[in-house]
């Protein structure tokens, strides 16, 4: 019988479990709804900047304005020399668990959820397991919010080149305009600082959870150059997928742009799937946590 307001203060204990039932089974029906609709969203329809919400315009208009090279060197000497938290993998997922990036027109679901969704279709795919265990660590990066980052803007949201011209492949490229490095007289150069196939490793990626991640583990974790490599450039969009900053590349970038590509789907399309439950999944995902990083991290 369905739920209403004047049979409720009679109503035996079973009628009122009955009605939860009703609900749990409509819930179900409408998450069947979405997934079906979900399945058929087209990949095209992910990162359809033109028409994203107002928040994500704003927020990559004051990234493309604050990531300055001088920013970018104060944010490595700030990652050098402050002191963060000391905890384990899962305690800093959960940490993470109450922010919704601003940046990304694709999911509002919590972080925890986008980690295990990552994870588990590495997983389904039969991907090895230093791969799931990337795939459910690449945006923990994301506690720079909870470690006194000025805002999203040196966080979350594509990653790009500084000093050297801002590529016109980024997302809203116009707003790069409003950055004072377009108008130094070094910095606004096609090489700017570099010299000519420096090779990706000698270049500096706009500061956010990509470059700080990769700082963490790369004294701190087991996990394989690849591994690395799929956390310190899932980010850097115009380079992996627009095919940009070629002139700064070198040949070992070939093997790792071919490593950031297989990750890629995984952390992009995933978004779609239906919600992961934290708790069933844990023991697994505690026992790949434990191969690859000791109990407790400096992050
Ligand atoms: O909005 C998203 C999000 O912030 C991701 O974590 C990041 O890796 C992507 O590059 C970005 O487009
Ligand atoms: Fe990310
Ligand atoms: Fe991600």
């Amino acid at each position: 019988m369905p739920a209403s307001a004047d049979n409720f203060p009679g109503r035996e204990l079973d009628e009122i479990s009955d009605a939860i039932d009703d609900v749990n089974k409509m819930k179900g029906k409408l998450w069947d709804a979405k997934s079906e609709f979900d399945a058929h969203k087209d990949k095209s329809k992910f990162r359809d900047y033109d028409s994203a919400c107002d928040r994500v315009k704003a927020f990559y208009k004051e990234q493309h304005e604050k990531q300055t090279v001088a920013f970018n060197i104060q944010a490595r000497v700030d990652f050098k020399t402050k002191r963060r938290a000391r905890m384990s993998v899962w305690e800093a997922m959960e940490m993470l668990n109450t922010l919704i990036d601003e940046s990304d027109p694709d999911t509002n679901l919590s972080q925890i959820e986008h980690l295990l969704q990552t994870a588990e279709a590495i997983r389904r795919d039969g991907k090895p397991e230093w791969m799931q265990v990337t795939g459910l660590v690449h945006d923990l990066g994301k506690l720079l919010l909870l470690f006194g980052s000025e805002g999203q803007w040196d966080v979350v949201g594509d990653t790009f080149v500084v000093g050297c011209k801002f590529s016109d492949k980024n997302i809203y490229p116009e707003t790069f305009a409003g950055n004072p490095d377009s108008y130094d007289s070094v910095y606004s150069t096609e090489y700017g600082i570099y010299k000519p196939h420096c090779g990706l490793d000698n270049v500096m990626l706009s500061w956010g959870h990509d470059e700080y991640l990769y700082n963490v583990f790369k004294d701190q974790s087991t996990l394989p150059a690849e591994a690395l490599a799929m956390i310190r450039y899932h980010s850097f969009y115009p380079w992996h997928r627009e095919n940009a900053y070629q002139h700064l590349c070198n040949e070992k970038d070939a093997a790792v742009l071919a490593a950031v590509q297989a990750f890629n789907p995984y952390d992009l399309y995933s978004k779609s799937d239906e919600p992961c439950d934290p708790e069933k999944l844990r023991p697994y995902y505690e026992g790949l946590i434990a191969k690859y990083f000791p109990p407790v991290l400096d992050w």
